[in-house]
Protein backbone atom coordinates (compact mmCIF):
# COMPACT_ATOMS: atom_id res chain seq x y z
CA UNK A 1 0.00 0.00 0.00
CA UNK A 2 1.40 3.58 -1.46
CA UNK A 3 1.04 5.95 1.42
CA UNK A 4 -1.59 8.67 0.72
CA UNK A 5 0.33 11.33 1.32
CA UNK A 6 2.90 13.03 3.62
CA UNK A 7 2.68 16.76 5.89
CA UNK A 8 5.42 18.73 5.75
CA UNK A 9 5.14 21.24 8.71
CA UNK A 10 7.19 25.12 8.02
CA UNK A 11 10.50 25.02 9.27
CA UNK A 12 13.54 27.56 9.45
CA UNK A 13 16.86 25.09 9.59
CA UNK A 14 18.40 22.36 7.74
CA UNK A 15 21.98 21.33 8.96
CA UNK A 16 23.49 17.34 9.38
CA UNK A 17 25.30 14.66 7.24
CA UNK A 18 23.74 12.58 4.39
CA UNK A 19 25.41 9.31 2.64
CA UNK A 20 24.35 9.48 -0.65
CA UNK A 21 22.48 6.42 -2.67
CA UNK A 22 24.41 5.32 -5.42
CA UNK A 23 23.99 7.26 -9.04
CA UNK A 24 20.98 5.91 -11.30
CA UNK A 25 22.50 6.65 -14.64
CA UNK A 26 25.67 5.18 -13.31
CA UNK A 27 24.27 2.21 -11.94
CA UNK A 28 22.03 1.05 -15.15
CA UNK A 29 25.08 1.51 -17.48
CA UNK A 30 27.25 -0.40 -15.02
CA UNK A 31 24.35 -3.61 -14.71
CA UNK A 32 24.41 -3.31 -18.56
CA UNK A 33 27.76 -3.25 -19.46
CA UNK A 34 29.05 -5.69 -16.57
CA UNK A 35 26.44 -8.44 -18.87
CA UNK A 36 27.74 -7.58 -22.03
CA UNK A 37 31.29 -7.93 -20.91
CA UNK A 38 33.23 -11.46 -20.11
CA UNK A 39 33.85 -12.29 -17.07
CA UNK A 40 32.11 -11.64 -13.54
CA UNK A 41 32.09 -7.91 -12.15
CA UNK A 42 31.66 -7.44 -8.42
CA UNK A 43 29.50 -3.85 -8.61
CA UNK A 44 29.53 -1.53 -4.82
CA UNK A 45 27.49 1.05 -4.73
CA UNK A 46 24.72 0.41 -6.31
CA UNK A 47 21.85 1.84 -5.93
CA UNK A 48 18.53 0.00 -4.68
CA UNK A 49 15.29 1.44 -6.05
CA UNK A 50 12.82 1.00 -9.00
CA UNK A 51 15.22 2.05 -11.42
CA UNK A 52 17.99 -0.34 -11.15
CA UNK A 53 15.09 -3.07 -9.89
CA UNK A 54 13.72 -3.51 -13.15
CA UNK A 55 17.20 -3.71 -14.32
CA UNK A 56 18.08 -6.56 -12.56
CA UNK A 57 15.44 -8.26 -13.00
CA UNK A 58 15.50 -7.67 -16.92
CA UNK A 59 18.79 -8.94 -16.84
CA UNK A 60 17.68 -12.03 -14.80
CA UNK A 61 14.96 -12.57 -16.75
CA UNK A 62 17.23 -12.18 -20.10
CA UNK A 63 19.37 -15.00 -18.18
CA UNK A 64 22.58 -13.19 -16.75
CA UNK A 65 23.97 -14.54 -13.63
CA UNK A 66 23.07 -12.00 -10.20
CA UNK A 67 24.38 -12.42 -7.52
CA UNK A 68 22.90 -10.49 -4.89
CA UNK A 69 25.34 -9.72 -1.81
CA UNK A 70 23.90 -6.88 0.13
CA UNK A 71 21.34 -4.36 -1.31
CA UNK A 72 24.17 -2.21 -2.65
CA UNK A 73 26.42 -4.95 -3.96
CA UNK A 74 25.93 -7.52 -6.67
CA UNK A 75 27.95 -9.69 -8.83
CA UNK A 76 26.88 -9.92 -12.52
CA UNK A 77 28.34 -12.38 -14.61
CA UNK A 78 28.58 -11.08 -17.90
CA UNK A 79 29.28 -13.58 -20.78
CA UNK A 80 28.74 -10.32 -23.84
CA UNK A 81 25.48 -11.22 -24.94
CA UNK A 82 22.00 -12.96 -23.72
CA UNK A 83 21.70 -16.84 -23.16
CA UNK A 84 18.04 -16.36 -23.84
CA UNK A 85 16.86 -15.21 -27.00
CA UNK A 86 12.85 -14.90 -25.75
CA UNK A 87 11.45 -13.07 -23.37
CA UNK A 88 8.86 -10.67 -21.93
CA UNK A 89 10.50 -7.52 -19.74
CA UNK A 90 8.70 -4.60 -17.79
CA UNK A 91 10.77 -2.15 -17.50
CA UNK A 92 8.63 0.47 -15.58
CA UNK A 93 9.57 4.27 -16.25
CA UNK A 94 13.25 3.92 -15.95
CA UNK A 95 14.45 5.36 -19.44
CA UNK A 96 18.16 4.46 -18.06
CA UNK A 97 16.86 0.90 -18.31
CA UNK A 98 14.37 0.77 -21.32
CA UNK A 99 16.54 3.04 -23.87
CA UNK A 100 19.94 1.15 -23.86
CA UNK A 101 17.73 -2.88 -23.10
CA UNK A 102 16.08 -1.78 -26.44
CA UNK A 103 19.49 -1.41 -28.26
CA UNK A 104 21.13 -4.03 -26.81
CA UNK A 105 18.13 -6.35 -27.51
CA UNK A 106 17.78 -5.55 -31.19
CA UNK A 107 21.63 -5.50 -31.90
CA UNK A 108 22.25 -9.31 -29.87
CA UNK A 109 18.74 -10.64 -31.83
CA UNK A 110 15.68 -12.68 -30.35
CA UNK A 111 12.28 -12.08 -29.81
CA UNK A 112 11.26 -9.71 -27.08
CA UNK A 113 9.00 -7.38 -25.88
CA UNK A 114 9.78 -4.68 -23.90
CA UNK A 115 6.98 -2.18 -21.96
CA UNK A 116 6.64 0.18 -18.85
CA UNK A 117 4.17 1.45 -17.00
CA UNK A 118 1.32 3.80 -19.07
CA UNK A 119 3.69 6.86 -18.80
CA UNK A 120 6.12 5.38 -20.36
CA UNK A 121 4.56 4.31 -23.20
CA UNK A 122 4.33 7.58 -23.97
CA UNK A 123 7.99 8.91 -23.80
CA UNK A 124 9.17 8.76 -27.02
CA UNK A 125 11.44 6.15 -28.58
CA UNK A 126 11.00 6.94 -31.98
CA UNK A 127 14.91 8.04 -32.61
CA UNK A 128 16.02 5.40 -31.20
CA UNK A 129 14.19 2.61 -32.93
CA UNK A 130 14.78 4.76 -36.35
CA UNK A 131 18.22 4.35 -35.60
CA UNK A 132 18.68 0.73 -34.88
CA UNK A 133 16.20 -0.25 -37.85
CA UNK A 134 18.75 1.54 -40.13
CA UNK A 135 20.92 -1.52 -39.16
CA UNK A 136 18.55 -3.58 -40.24
CA UNK A 137 17.08 -4.47 -36.33
CA UNK A 138 13.85 -5.25 -36.83
CA UNK A 139 11.55 -3.23 -34.32
CA UNK A 140 7.83 -2.84 -34.38
CA UNK A 141 5.59 -0.32 -31.81
CA UNK A 142 2.74 -2.29 -30.55
CA UNK A 143 0.25 0.51 -30.27
CA UNK A 144 1.54 4.41 -31.49
CA UNK A 145 4.82 4.81 -33.44
CA UNK A 146 7.30 6.25 -31.83
CA UNK A 147 6.67 4.95 -28.57
CA UNK A 148 7.11 1.31 -26.38
CA UNK A 149 5.87 -1.06 -25.89
CA UNK A 150 7.97 -2.42 -28.43
CA UNK A 151 8.19 -5.68 -30.29
CA UNK A 152 11.64 -7.01 -31.33
CA UNK A 153 12.36 -9.87 -33.88
CA UNK A 154 15.61 -11.21 -35.25
CA UNK A 155 16.74 -8.93 -37.92
CA UNK A 156 20.17 -9.11 -39.98
CA UNK A 157 22.67 -6.32 -38.81
CA UNK A 158 24.23 -4.55 -41.86
CA UNK A 159 26.23 -1.06 -41.27
CA UNK A 160 26.89 0.99 -44.63
CA UNK A 161 28.18 4.18 -43.32
CA UNK A 162 27.76 6.17 -40.12
CA UNK A 163 24.80 5.94 -38.37
CA UNK A 164 22.38 8.46 -37.56
CA UNK A 165 20.65 9.40 -34.71
CA UNK A 166 18.63 12.69 -33.72
CA UNK A 167 19.94 13.94 -30.21
CA UNK A 168 17.31 16.83 -29.52
CA UNK A 169 14.76 14.85 -27.38
CA UNK A 170 16.72 12.52 -25.23
CA UNK A 171 20.86 11.82 -25.33
CA UNK A 172 19.60 8.43 -24.07
CA UNK A 173 19.04 7.26 -27.44
CA UNK A 174 23.18 8.21 -28.53
CA UNK A 175 23.92 6.91 -24.88
CA UNK A 176 22.10 3.47 -26.17
CA UNK A 177 23.87 3.13 -29.71
CA UNK A 178 26.63 4.36 -28.46
CA UNK A 179 26.55 1.33 -24.88
CA UNK A 180 25.84 -1.45 -27.88
CA UNK A 181 28.40 -0.14 -30.44
CA UNK A 182 31.19 -2.67 -29.92
CA UNK A 183 28.60 -5.54 -30.39
CA UNK A 184 27.77 -3.83 -33.74
CA UNK A 185 31.35 -3.63 -34.41
CA UNK A 186 31.52 -7.28 -33.62
CA UNK A 187 28.75 -8.35 -35.89
CA UNK A 188 29.28 -6.34 -38.40
CA UNK A 189 33.59 -6.30 -38.76
CA UNK A 190 33.30 -2.78 -39.06
CA UNK A 191 34.35 0.15 -37.25
CA UNK A 192 30.80 2.04 -36.14
CA UNK A 193 30.28 5.79 -36.54
CA UNK A 194 27.66 7.22 -34.81
CA UNK A 195 26.68 10.56 -35.92
CA UNK A 196 24.40 13.20 -34.37
CA UNK A 197 21.62 14.91 -36.37
CA UNK A 198 20.93 18.32 -35.37
CA UNK A 199 20.86 19.36 -31.61
CA UNK A 200 22.35 16.95 -28.80
CA UNK A 201 20.25 17.76 -25.31
CA UNK A 202 21.96 16.61 -21.85
CA UNK A 203 25.56 16.80 -22.98
CA UNK A 204 27.08 15.33 -19.18
CA UNK A 205 24.91 11.88 -19.60
CA UNK A 206 27.14 11.10 -22.86
CA UNK A 207 30.35 11.76 -20.56
CA UNK A 208 29.15 9.17 -18.04
CA UNK A 209 28.30 6.66 -21.09
CA UNK A 210 31.80 7.42 -22.33
CA UNK A 211 33.41 7.44 -19.05
CA UNK A 212 32.17 4.00 -17.93
CA UNK A 213 32.29 2.04 -21.69
CA UNK A 214 36.35 3.29 -20.65
CA UNK A 215 36.13 1.49 -17.41
CA UNK A 216 35.27 -1.75 -19.01
CA UNK A 217 37.99 -1.51 -22.21
CA UNK A 218 36.30 0.61 -24.74
CA UNK A 219 37.67 3.98 -25.77
CA UNK A 220 35.41 6.22 -27.89
CA UNK A 221 36.96 7.94 -30.69
CA UNK A 222 34.97 11.33 -30.40
CA UNK A 223 34.81 14.06 -32.81
CA UNK A 224 33.27 17.47 -30.92
CA UNK A 225 29.48 16.32 -30.02
CA UNK A 226 28.33 15.06 -33.49
CA UNK A 227 31.09 11.94 -33.96
CA UNK A 228 31.93 8.99 -32.40
CA UNK A 229 34.03 6.68 -33.74
CA UNK A 230 33.81 2.35 -32.04
CA UNK A 231 37.06 0.64 -33.09
CA UNK A 232 35.96 -3.11 -34.93
CA UNK A 233 38.16 -4.54 -32.36
CA UNK A 234 35.90 -3.22 -29.39
CA UNK A 235 35.34 -5.68 -27.05
CA UNK A 236 34.12 -4.90 -23.27
CA UNK A 237 35.98 -6.82 -20.38
CA UNK A 238 35.27 -6.72 -16.95
CA UNK A 239 37.41 -4.42 -14.77
CA UNK A 240 36.70 -6.81 -12.10
CA UNK A 241 34.93 -5.09 -9.63
CA UNK A 242 33.55 -1.18 -9.46
CA UNK A 243 32.37 0.96 -7.18
CA UNK A 244 29.48 3.11 -7.97
CA UNK A 245 29.94 7.28 -6.86
CA UNK A 246 26.80 8.82 -4.88
CA UNK A 247 23.52 10.39 -7.33
CA UNK A 248 24.40 14.16 -8.07
CA UNK A 249 20.86 14.57 -8.99
CA UNK A 250 19.63 13.28 -5.30
CA UNK A 251 22.36 15.87 -3.98
CA UNK A 252 20.57 18.80 -5.92
CA UNK A 253 18.08 18.57 -2.84
CA UNK A 254 20.68 18.45 0.01
CA UNK A 255 23.06 21.05 -1.71
CA UNK A 256 19.43 23.36 -1.42
CA UNK A 257 18.65 22.59 2.11
CA UNK A 258 21.95 23.78 3.27
CA UNK A 259 21.61 26.74 1.12
CA UNK A 260 17.72 27.68 2.20
CA UNK A 261 18.43 26.16 5.65
CA UNK A 262 21.60 27.63 6.69
CA UNK A 263 23.43 24.58 6.90
CA UNK A 264 26.01 23.12 7.40
CA UNK A 265 24.37 20.00 4.98
CA UNK A 266 27.64 17.64 4.39
CA UNK A 267 26.82 15.53 1.38
CA UNK A 268 28.91 12.22 1.33
CA UNK A 269 29.15 10.57 -1.91
CA UNK A 270 30.01 13.03 -4.98
CA UNK A 271 32.91 15.44 -4.03
CA UNK A 272 35.04 18.05 -6.72
CA UNK A 273 35.83 15.14 -9.10
CA UNK A 274 32.40 13.87 -9.96
CA UNK A 275 32.01 12.42 -13.43
CA UNK A 276 27.82 13.20 -13.10
CA UNK A 277 27.11 16.33 -15.10
CA UNK A 278 24.30 17.40 -12.13
CA UNK A 279 27.14 18.17 -10.00
CA UNK A 280 27.61 21.59 -11.68
CA UNK A 281 24.14 22.25 -9.74
CA UNK A 282 27.08 23.32 -7.14
CA UNK A 283 27.72 26.91 -9.01
CA UNK A 284 23.69 27.29 -9.28
CA UNK A 285 23.75 27.51 -5.13
CA UNK A 286 26.65 29.03 -5.52
CA UNK A 287 25.34 31.84 -7.85
CA UNK A 288 22.24 32.07 -5.20
CA UNK A 289 24.41 32.80 -2.50
CA UNK A 290 25.88 29.97 -1.04
CA UNK A 291 29.08 28.74 0.37
CA UNK A 292 30.20 25.25 -0.90
CA UNK A 293 33.23 23.62 0.17
CA UNK A 294 34.24 20.28 -1.93
CA UNK A 295 36.53 17.61 -0.78
CA UNK A 296 37.05 14.69 -3.25
CA UNK A 297 34.19 12.49 -2.16
CA UNK A 298 31.83 15.21 -0.40
CA UNK A 299 30.48 18.55 0.21
CA UNK A 300 29.56 20.87 2.40
CA UNK A 301 26.55 23.49 1.62
CA UNK A 302 26.13 26.50 3.93
CA UNK A 303 23.36 29.81 3.20
CA UNK A 304 22.71 32.91 4.22
CA UNK A 305 20.17 33.13 7.06
CA UNK A 306 16.54 33.59 5.46
CA UNK A 307 15.00 33.57 8.82
CA UNK A 308 16.54 37.06 9.72
CA UNK A 309 14.76 38.46 6.41
CA UNK A 310 17.94 37.62 3.66
CA UNK A 311 16.95 35.99 0.63
CA UNK A 312 18.56 34.05 -2.63
CA UNK A 313 19.69 35.83 -5.38
CA UNK A 314 17.63 35.41 -8.30
CA UNK A 315 19.00 33.48 -11.57
CA UNK A 316 18.29 33.88 -15.09
CA UNK A 317 19.87 30.43 -16.22
CA UNK A 318 20.34 27.96 -19.23
CA UNK A 319 19.98 24.56 -17.56
CA UNK A 320 19.90 21.95 -20.77
CA UNK A 321 23.63 20.38 -19.31
CA UNK A 322 21.07 19.86 -15.58
CA UNK A 323 17.82 18.91 -16.85
CA UNK A 324 17.34 16.67 -13.42
CA UNK A 325 18.89 18.99 -10.74
CA UNK A 326 17.14 22.22 -12.54
CA UNK A 327 13.98 21.10 -11.06
CA UNK A 328 15.52 21.86 -7.93
CA UNK A 329 16.27 25.11 -8.81
CA UNK A 330 12.85 25.81 -9.96
CA UNK A 331 12.22 25.38 -6.44
CA UNK A 332 14.35 27.47 -4.77
CA UNK A 333 13.45 30.42 -7.21
CA UNK A 334 10.59 30.09 -4.19
CA UNK A 335 13.07 32.35 -2.08
CA UNK A 336 14.82 34.43 -4.65
CA UNK A 337 15.09 38.09 -4.48
CA UNK A 338 13.32 38.56 -7.96
CA UNK A 339 11.80 36.62 -11.28
CA UNK A 340 13.70 33.51 -11.54
CA UNK A 341 13.88 32.15 -15.25
CA UNK A 342 14.68 28.83 -16.44
CA UNK A 343 15.39 28.25 -19.97
CA UNK A 344 16.05 25.59 -22.51
CA UNK A 345 14.05 22.77 -20.91
CA UNK A 346 11.98 21.25 -23.19
CA UNK A 347 12.98 17.58 -22.34
CA UNK A 348 10.94 18.28 -19.30
CA UNK A 349 8.06 17.73 -21.37
CA UNK A 350 8.58 14.10 -21.74
CA UNK A 351 9.85 13.01 -18.87
CA UNK A 352 8.13 11.14 -15.81
CA UNK A 353 5.19 13.63 -16.55
CA UNK A 354 5.34 17.09 -18.13
CA UNK A 355 7.77 18.53 -15.52
CA UNK A 356 7.33 22.14 -16.99
CA UNK A 357 3.43 21.98 -16.80
CA UNK A 358 3.91 19.98 -13.17
CA UNK A 359 6.68 22.67 -11.62
CA UNK A 360 3.88 25.59 -13.51
CA UNK A 361 0.38 24.28 -11.72
CA UNK A 362 2.60 23.04 -8.25
CA UNK A 363 4.90 26.28 -7.70
CA UNK A 364 1.47 28.46 -8.39
CA UNK A 365 -0.11 26.85 -5.49
CA UNK A 366 2.07 27.45 -2.72
CA UNK A 367 1.56 31.35 -3.87
CA UNK A 368 4.57 31.48 -6.65
CA UNK A 369 3.59 33.70 -10.38
CA UNK A 370 4.69 31.23 -12.17
CA UNK A 371 4.12 31.40 -16.65
CA UNK A 372 5.73 29.11 -18.94
CA UNK A 373 5.94 28.18 -22.92
CA UNK A 374 7.26 25.30 -25.07
CA UNK A 375 10.83 25.12 -23.27
CA UNK A 376 10.80 27.76 -19.84
CA UNK A 377 9.41 28.14 -16.61
CA UNK A 378 9.51 31.91 -14.89
CA UNK A 379 8.75 32.07 -11.08
CA UNK A 380 8.34 35.05 -9.44
CA UNK A 381 8.43 33.99 -5.88
CA UNK A 382 5.40 34.82 -3.53
CA UNK A 383 5.45 38.24 -1.01
CA UNK A 384 5.52 36.90 2.65
CA UNK A 385 1.84 37.18 2.77
CA UNK A 386 0.93 35.52 -0.40
CA UNK A 387 2.58 31.98 0.29
CA UNK A 388 -0.21 29.54 0.92
CA UNK A 389 -0.36 25.80 2.58
CA UNK A 390 -1.20 23.64 -0.52
CA UNK A 391 -2.05 20.02 -1.93
CA UNK A 392 0.99 19.32 -4.10
CA UNK A 393 0.03 16.48 -6.72
CA UNK A 394 3.54 14.29 -7.42
CA UNK A 395 2.09 13.08 -10.70
CA UNK A 396 4.25 9.65 -10.18
CA UNK A 397 7.39 12.04 -10.42
CA UNK A 398 9.85 11.47 -7.78
CA UNK A 399 11.49 14.73 -8.82
CA UNK A 400 8.51 16.80 -8.36
CA UNK A 401 8.09 15.05 -4.48
CA UNK A 402 11.42 15.57 -3.46
CA UNK A 403 11.39 19.08 -4.81
CA UNK A 404 8.49 20.37 -2.76
CA UNK A 405 10.08 18.70 0.22
CA UNK A 406 12.07 22.37 -0.13
CA UNK A 407 9.18 24.32 -0.56
CA UNK A 408 8.31 24.67 3.84
CA UNK A 409 10.86 27.45 4.89
CA UNK A 410 8.39 29.91 4.28
CA UNK A 411 5.56 30.88 6.87
CA UNK A 412 3.60 27.74 6.07
CA UNK A 413 3.57 23.93 5.34
CA UNK A 414 2.31 21.34 3.04
CA UNK A 415 1.11 18.15 1.73
CA UNK A 416 2.74 15.92 -1.18
CA UNK A 417 0.57 13.65 -2.20
CA UNK A 418 1.76 10.38 -2.86
CA UNK A 419 5.56 10.57 -1.73
CA UNK A 420 6.28 7.15 -1.96
CA UNK A 421 6.98 7.49 -5.85
CA UNK A 422 10.69 8.93 -4.78
CA UNK A 423 11.06 5.15 -4.83
CA UNK A 424 11.87 5.62 -8.30
CA UNK A 425 15.83 6.52 -7.59
CA UNK A 426 15.28 7.29 -4.02
CA UNK A 427 13.43 5.21 -1.66
CA UNK A 428 14.75 6.67 1.36
CA UNK A 429 14.48 10.17 0.55
CA UNK A 430 12.05 11.28 3.34
CA UNK A 431 13.40 9.26 6.09
CA UNK A 432 16.69 11.22 5.54
CA UNK A 433 14.75 14.74 4.78
CA UNK A 434 13.44 14.54 8.31
CA UNK A 435 17.04 14.01 9.81
CA UNK A 436 18.16 17.66 8.49
CA UNK A 437 15.18 20.07 8.60
CA UNK A 438 13.63 21.79 11.78
O1 LIG B 1 21.37 9.11 -19.48
C1 LIG B 1 20.94 9.32 -18.34
O2 LIG B 1 21.34 8.67 -17.35
C2 LIG B 1 19.93 10.37 -18.15
C3 LIG B 1 19.78 11.36 -19.10
C4 LIG B 1 18.86 12.50 -18.94
O3 LIG B 1 17.79 12.32 -19.85
P1 LIG B 1 17.67 13.11 -21.28
O4 LIG B 1 18.87 12.81 -22.07
O5 LIG B 1 16.42 12.49 -21.85
O6 LIG B 1 17.53 14.57 -20.96
C5 LIG B 1 18.31 12.59 -17.52
O7 LIG B 1 17.21 13.46 -17.47
C6 LIG B 1 17.93 11.24 -16.97
O8 LIG B 1 17.43 11.33 -15.65
C7 LIG B 1 19.13 10.34 -16.92
C1 LIG C 1 14.27 11.83 -16.35
C2 LIG C 1 14.52 10.97 -15.39
O1 LIG C 1 14.53 9.62 -15.52
P1 LIG C 1 14.73 8.61 -16.74
O2 LIG C 1 16.02 7.93 -16.49
O3 LIG C 1 13.56 7.67 -16.65
O4 LIG C 1 14.72 9.38 -18.03
C3 LIG C 1 14.83 11.45 -14.01
O5 LIG C 1 15.29 10.64 -13.17
O6 LIG C 1 14.63 12.64 -13.71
Amino acid sequence: MRTPFIDLNAVSTASGVVNLPGSKSISNRVLLLAALAIGPTRITGLLDSDDTRVMLKALETLGVSVGRHDQETVTIGGQGDFPNKQAEIFLGNAGTAFRPLTAALAVLGGNYRLHGVARMHERPIGDLVDALRSMGALISCEQNEGYPPLKITPGNLNIDGPVKVQGAVSSQFLTALLLVAPLIAQKTAQDVVLEVEGELISKPYIQITLNMMARFGVVVRQQGWSRFIIARNAVYKSPGQLEIEGDASSASYFMALGLVGRGPVRINGVGENSIQGDIRFAETIQAMGGKIEFGDTWLEVTGPDLTRGEKLKAFDEDFNLVPDAAMTAAALALYADGPCMLRNIGSWRVKETDRIEAMHKELAKVGATVTSGPDWLRIVPPLSSEWKTAEIETYDDHRMAMCFSLAVFGPVGLRILDPDCVAKTFPAYFDVYKTLVR
